[in-house]
C-alpha cells in the first residue's frame, strides 16, 4: 500500500493547485504512477494467493502476508539510501527511471510466474516507489511558485487516496475482463498486470512534457533544503524525521492512538481479502469489488460525512463511527455472501473515514496552530505504518486458526480462518468504540438523541460553549483607546502567575498567525476603503480563530486567559461606532465565537481625546476616526456595561494605574478558582494556592 488516507478534506486546494500548468502536467504523470502503483499491489496480492495454492513452503496466507511484508520493508528500509541517491540525480530522470523499472519488473512477473518472483517484484517495485514519490517531491519544489507550494504539495499528498478506490474498480473490471478471455490470461490477475504496466509507461512518457524547470541543479537544491531546514518547512520529511520531531502532547496521545485505530479494521480486510473472498465463491474481481467498497466508503467518510452530520457534537460522533466500522466487520466476518460482505466492507471504511474526521476536529480543538501540525505531522506516517502492518497481521493470523466445517444436523457453516479473524477484530475493535464512546461523551450537554432529531429538522444543534463547564478563568480588558488596557492587562498577568496560575496573555486582533495579518490589514492606514461589514466580519474572523486556537484550549486547560479586547469591541467600535446593526454584530460574533461569553470584563473609561492623547505616535486607521466616533465607541460600551453590571466591572481610567489595578485585583480575587490547602496540592498537583 503506497499511500494513507488524507488528513483531510482538499477544498478549493484542488482547483486551486491545478491551475498551475506545469504542475498539472506533473500531477498528471504522477496521478497515473499511483493508480498504477495500486493496480499492482491488489495484482500481486493476488497472485500471490493463486500461485501459492499448493505450493509449498507458501501457504496462500503466507504469501499475501509476504507481498505486504515485501513492501513494508522497502519503505522502512530504503527511503534515507534512495534520497541519497535521488538527490544527485535529476528529478525527471529518476521518476522516468522509476517508471521504466516497473514496467519491466511487472512484465516479467507473467513470465516468471513463481511466487518468490512475486515477492522480489514487490520490494522492488516498492523500492522504486519510494524514489518516484521523493523524485515527484523535488520536482515540484522546481516547478510551482513559492506561495502555492504547500497547496501543490498537499494536492499531491492527496492523490493517492483518490486513485485507491479508482484502482481497485478498475482491478475488479480488469478481474471480469480476464475471466472472459480465460484462454489467454490465466490467472486472471496478469490483465491488471498488463494495465499497470501501461499506467506506468503512460506516466513515464508524460514526463517529456514535464517542464526542465523540474531539474534543479545539485547546488540549489542544497541551499533550498538546509533552507527548509531552518524554517521546519522542508517538504515531506521521511517517517523516521517526523516521528522524531512529532510529539504528540499527552492529552491529544488517546486521540490520536483512537484515530488510527479505527483504520485497523480496513487494514486487515486488505490483508484477509483475497484468501477470504475465495471462500465466498469469488475470485480476483471480488477483491476488488471488497477493496473498492472500503476505500471508497472511507473516502465518503473523509470528505463527505463528517460535513453532513456536523450538528452532531465530534465526540459523540468519534465513538459511533468507530463502532460501525468494528460492528460492519464483524459482518464482513461472518456472511457468506459476497454481496453482503462488499456492502459492509463499505460501512467498515465509512465508519473509518468519519471517526478520522471528527478527530481531526478534535484535534484542532484542543491544539494551537502548531500543536495541530506536530500531531499531525505523527499521524500521517503513522497511519500508512498501521494501514500495512494491519493489512500483514490479518492473514497471518489467519494461517493458524484454519478453515473448519460447523454443522449443526442437515446445516453446515463454513468457518474460515480469516473471517474468525475479522469477526475477532471486529468485536474488539466495537467494545474499544463503545468504551471510547462513554469516556468522550462523559459530561457532555444534550443527548444523542436531541442531537439526531435536530440533525434531522435540519436545525444546528451544536451547543454553545459555556465558560461555566470549562475549568479555565476568562478574563477581558475593555474601552477606548489609550485606556491602558495592555498595562492593566500585563500588570494582573504578572500578579497571577505570581500567585502561581497558568495565564495565557492574549489580544485582538492579533494573537494567531492569520490574525497578525488580519491585524495589518484592518490596522494600516493605506488608499484601500474597507466597508463596515467587512471591517466587522475581519474582527469577526481574527476572533474565531484566536478563540479556536488560543482561547478555549487554554480554559480547557483550566488556564486564566487575560484578553486585550473581545467582542464588546466590535460592538462598541463597529456597532455604536459605524451604527451597524447590533443585533447583526452579536448573531456573527456569538457564531465566530461559539457564543463564549467572559467570567468577567474590565472597562477602562476614559475620554476620547484623553485616551488618544496618551499615544503620542502615529495613528492607526481606526485611532484616525473622527472625534464623533469615538465618543459613540465611548458610549457603547458603556452601553454594554450598563446592561450586565454583574459581569463588568467599569473604572475611571483617569486614575492614577497603580489605584486602577488595586481596584481590578480586588475583582478578580472574587472569581478565581477557590485556594486550596496546601496539603491538598501536593495531592493533586493541579490547583495553586492563594494566600490572601
Ligand atoms: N492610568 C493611567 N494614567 C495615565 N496614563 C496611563 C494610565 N494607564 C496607562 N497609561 C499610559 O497610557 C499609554 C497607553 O496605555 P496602554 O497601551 O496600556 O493603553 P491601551 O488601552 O492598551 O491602548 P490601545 O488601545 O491604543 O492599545 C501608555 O503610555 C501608558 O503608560
Ligand atoms: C477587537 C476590535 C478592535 N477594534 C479596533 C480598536 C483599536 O482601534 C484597534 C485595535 O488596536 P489596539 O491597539 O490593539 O487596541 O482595533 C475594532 O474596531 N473592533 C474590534 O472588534
Amino acid at each position: 500500500m503506497s499511500g494513507s488516507v488524507p488528513l483531510a478534506a482538499p477544498g478549493g486546494a484542488v482547483r486551486d493547485a491545478l491551475e498551475d500548468r506545469p504542475f498539472r502536467r506533473l500531477w498528471f504523470s504522477y496521478s497515473l504512477s499511483s493508480l498504477g502503483g495500486w493496480l499492482a499491489l491488489l495484482a500481486l496480492l493476488s497472485l500471490a494467493f493463486t500461485l501459492s495454492q499448493g505450493h509449498q513452503p507458501f501457504s496462500p496466507e503466507a504469501a499475501v502476508a509476504g507481498v505486504l511484508g515485501a513492501k513494508l520493508a522497502a519503505r522502512l528500509l530504503l527511503p534515507a539510501l534512495l534520497r541519497l541517491a535521488t538527490d544527485r540525480v535529476d528529478s525527471r530522470l529518476v521518476m522516468a527511471v522509476a517508471d521504466a523499472v516497473r514496467v519491466a519488473l511487472f512484465v516479467s512477473v507473467p513470465l516468471v510466474a513463481t511466487v518468490e518472483w512475486v515477492l522480489a517484484v514487490a520490494f522492488l517495485s516498492e523500492c522504486a516507489a519510494v524514489a518516484r514519490a521523493q523524485a515527484t517531491n523535488s520536482a515540484l519544489a522546481g516547478l510551482v511558485a513559492d506561495n502555492r507550494q504547500d497547496r501543490a504539495r498537499r494536492f499531491l499528498h492527496l492523490t493517492p487516496h483518490g486513485t485507491a478506490p479508482l484502482a481497485a474498480a478498475v482491478f475488479a473490471v480488469l478481474a471480469v475482463a480476464g475471466w472472459l478471455l480465460e484462454g489467454l490470461f490465466s490467472p486472471m490477475a496478469d490483465v491488471a498486470l498488463y494495465a499497470n504496466t501501461v499506467a506506468f509507461a503512460a506516466a513515464g512518457v508524460l514526463l517529456w512534457w514535464v517542464p526542465s524547470a523540474a531539474r534543479e541543479s545539485q547546488e540549489s537544491r542544497e541551499d533550498e533544503e538546509t533552507t527548509q531546514q531552518a524554517e521546519g518547512t522542508r517538504p515531506i520529511p521521511t517517517l523516521r524525521e517526523r516521528t522524531r520531531t512529532a510529539v504528540v502532547p499527552a492529552a491529544r496521545r488517546w486521540l490520536a492512538w483512537g484515530m488510527l485505530a479505527v483504520f485497523v479494521p480496513g487494514g486487515l480486510l486488505v490483508g484477509a481479502g483475497r484468501v477470504h473472498v475465495s471462500h465466498l465463491g469469488a475470485g480476483d474481481a471480488g477483491f476488488g469489488v471488497l477493496v473498492a467498497a472500503v476505500t471508497t466508503g472511507t473516502a465518503l467518510g473523509v470528505f463527505g460525512g463528517s460535513r453532513l452530520l456536523r450538528d452532531v457534537s465530534r465526540e459523540r460522533l468519534f465513538g459511533l463511527a468507530a463502532g460501525l466500522a468494528g460492528a460492519s466487520l464483524i459482518v464482513v466476518g461472518l456472511v457468506g455472501d459476497m454481496a453482503v460482505a462488499a456492502v459492509f466492507a463499505a460501512l467498515t471504511g465509512l465508519g473509518a473515514g468519519l471517526a478520522w474526521s471528527a478527530g481531526t476536529v478534535l484535534l484542532a480543538r484542543q491544539s494551537d496552530e502548531e500543536d495541530h501540525e506536530r500531531v499531525l505531522d505523527f499521524l500521517h506516517p503513522a497511519l500508512r505504518f498501521v494501514l500495512v502492518a494491519s493489512a500483514i497481521v490479518a492473514p497471518l493470523l489467519a494461517w493458524p486458526v484454519g478453515d473448519h466445517q460447523v454443522r449443526s444436523g442437515d446445516v453446515g457453516y463454513g468457518l474460515w480462518g480469516t473471517g474468525v479473524v475479522l469477526a475477532g477484530a471486529g468485536l474488539v475493535a466495537h467494545v474499544a468504540a463503545a468504551v471510547c464512546y462513554r469516556r468522550m461523551t462523559r459530561g457532555l450537554q444534550g443527548s444523542l438523541r436531541a442531537e439526531v432529531a435536530t440533525v434531522l429538522r435540519g436545525a444546528p444543534a451544536a451547543p454553545p460553549v459555556s465558560t461555566e463547564q470549562l475549568p479555565g478563568t476568562f478574563i477581558v480588558f475593555e474601552g477606548g483607546e489609550g485606556a491602558g488596557k495592555s498595562t492593566q492587562a500585563r500588570q494582573l498577568s504578572v500578579w497571577l502567575r505570581d500567585e502561581g496560575f497558568e495565564v495565557v496573555s492574549t489580544r485582538e486582533p492579533g494573537a494567531t498567525k492569520l490574525g497578525m495579518r488580519l491585524r495589518t490589514l484592518l490596522l494600516e492606514r493605506g488608499d484601500t476603503p474597507m466597508s463596515p461589514r467587512a471591517e466587522a466580519l475581519l474582527y469577526a474572523a481574527d476572533r474565531a480563530n484566536h478563540v479556536q486556537s488560543v482561547i478555549l484550549p487554554a480554559l480547557r486547560r483550566g488556564a486564566i486567559v487575560i484578553s486585550d479586547r473581545y467582542v464588546d469591541s466590535t460592538l462598541a467600535y463597529q456597532g455604536a461606532g459605524r451604527e451597524l446593526s447590533r443585533a447583526g454584530m452579536e448573531r456573527i460574533n456569538d457564531w465566530a465565537t461559539e457564543e463564549l461569553v467572559p467570567h468577567l470584563t474590565v472597562l477602562l473609561d476614559v475620554p476620547p481625546e484623553e485616551g488618544l492623547a496618551r499615544n503620542s505616535g502615529e495613528h492607526d486607521r481606526i485611532e484616525s476616526e473622527s472625534e464623533e466616533f469615538h465618543t459613540q465607541v465611548r458610549a457603547g460600551f458603556r452601553d454594554l456595561a450598563a446592561r450586565d453590571p454583574g459581569r463588568y466591572l467599569v473604572l475611571d481610567a483617569r486614575d492614577g494605574e497603580a489605584e486602577i489595578f488595586r481596584e481590578v485585583r480586588r475583582r478578580v480575587r472574587r472569581i478565581l478558582p477557590d485556594p486550596v490547602p496546601r496539603e491538598s496540592e501536593a495531592v493533586t498537583g493541579m490547583m495553586p494556592i492563594i494566600d490572601e
